[in-house]
């Protein structure tokens, strides 16, 4: 058994917590808010994120340093807080510590991957992703899924394995970091997407060309990224990638349904407490690609809907009105078909 550390008790960090500690590990969760600290340690319940799932064996903190006392350390803050709260962990890291990172998106003041942050930040703790298919709840309730562990390091990936796999909870291990990192970032902006199609009632047909083109641009940018194409149809690309787009559980999927029917960006952000990573990353992946020369069509119409005030009845005429290309050779952009 091992301590394991969690930093960040928002669904998702709840979650991984109970898991965790069901499996017999000694669990440190460190929150952000003290009501949550407070709520965990009077009643065994987090008031804000899965009210309804019991963490009696959990222990709350918001001492970082308790929380990084431990054998790993599970990164779970949202993309864009995850610098800063590297930065308050530093000191108090232990060097060897291995830290997984849980978070998925890309960063938008730099356009860096999680990994990557987390490497300059936390330059002494070995490096991990953990990523796949994995709604907070269904996992917090011991419902089964398989995740992708990456990691560089194989002994270390064999030990997370070991400590975060359960029967109900199914790593698979790989070396390509990158490659699963992409997948978490991207599958979220698609999401988005597919939302939206749904929202205007495009059809089913329409949802199912995009889950495909979709996953040919996330394969295009995690191969400009380094990573391998192959990643990219597992459990941190198509796997979660078919979650997220077709389910009112995710939240990028009802944020673009919200706005395909016609509500607004701000209304709907400000009608929820959790985090929609895709809104963010939108951005972040499209000066990426920009900055590593791949063309991303659907994500940049998604950037263009949230963040350039961009209608989506034109975005969506822009996006059928692109040339015909052949359909293979997802890498590059496909010669043109006539
Ligand atoms: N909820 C889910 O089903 C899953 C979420 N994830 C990922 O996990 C990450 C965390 O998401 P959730 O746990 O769902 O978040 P959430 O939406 O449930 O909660 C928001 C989180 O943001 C934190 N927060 C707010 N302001 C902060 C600040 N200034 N500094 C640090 N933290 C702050 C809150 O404390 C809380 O932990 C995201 O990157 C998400 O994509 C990954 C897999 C599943
Ligand atoms: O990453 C997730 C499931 O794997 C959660 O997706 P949402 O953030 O869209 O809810």
């Amino acid at each position: 058994m091992a301590r394991i550390g969690i930093v960040g008790a928002g669904a998702w960090g709840t979650a991984l917590a109970a898991t965790m500690s069901r499996a017999g590990h000694d669990c440190v969760l460190w929150a952000h808010e003290t009501e949550v600290v407070e709520g965990i340690r009077d009643n065994g319940h987090n008031p804000l994120f899965l009210p309804e799932i019991a963490l009696n064996g959990v222990a709350a903190t918001g001492d970082l340093a308790a929380a990084a006392d431990a054998d790993a350390v599970l990164l779970v803050v949202p993309a864009q807080f995850l610098r800063a709260q590297c930065r308050r962990l530093r000191s108090h890291w232990k060097a060897g510590v291995p830290a997984v990172i849980c978070a998925k998106g890309v960063e938008t003041d730099s356009f860096a991957a999680m990994s990557e942050v987390v490497a300059a930040e936390l330059p002494e703790a070995p490096l991990a992703v953990l990523s796949g298919p994995t709604f907070a709840v269904e996992v917090a309730r011991g419902l089964p899924t398989a995740i992708t562990l990456a990691c560089a390091d194989a002994a270390i990936g064999r030990q997370l394995v070991d400590w975060i796999g359960t029967a109900s909870f199914r790593p698979y291990l790989t070396d390509d970091v990158i490659g699963a990192e992409v997948g978490g970032a991207v599958k979220n902006v698609l999401a988005i997407a597919c939302g939206v199609v749904e929202g205007q009632g495009l059809g089913d047909n329409a949802r199912a060309s995009l889950i495909t083109r979709g996953i040919a641009e996330l394969m295009r940018l995690a191969v400009a990224k380094g990573a391998r194409a192959e990643t990219c149809m597992g459990l941190s690309g198509l796997g979660d990638l078919i979650l997220t787009a077709s389910s009112q559980q995710s939240r990028n999927y009802s944020l673009g349904f919200a706005l395909g029917e016609g509500k607004s960006l701000a209304d709907i952000l400000a009608s929820r407490r959790s985090v929609t990573e895709g809104v963010a990353t939108a951005a972040a992946v499209g000066g990426l690609a920009a900055k590593l020369g791949v063309e991303l069509p659907i994500c940049a119409a998604v950037a263009g809907l949230l963040h350039q005030s961009r209608g989506i009845e034109e975005t969506i005429r822009d996006l059928l009105a692109r040339p015909f290309r052949h359909e293979l050779g997802f890498l590059g952009e496909g010669r043109p078909a006539t």
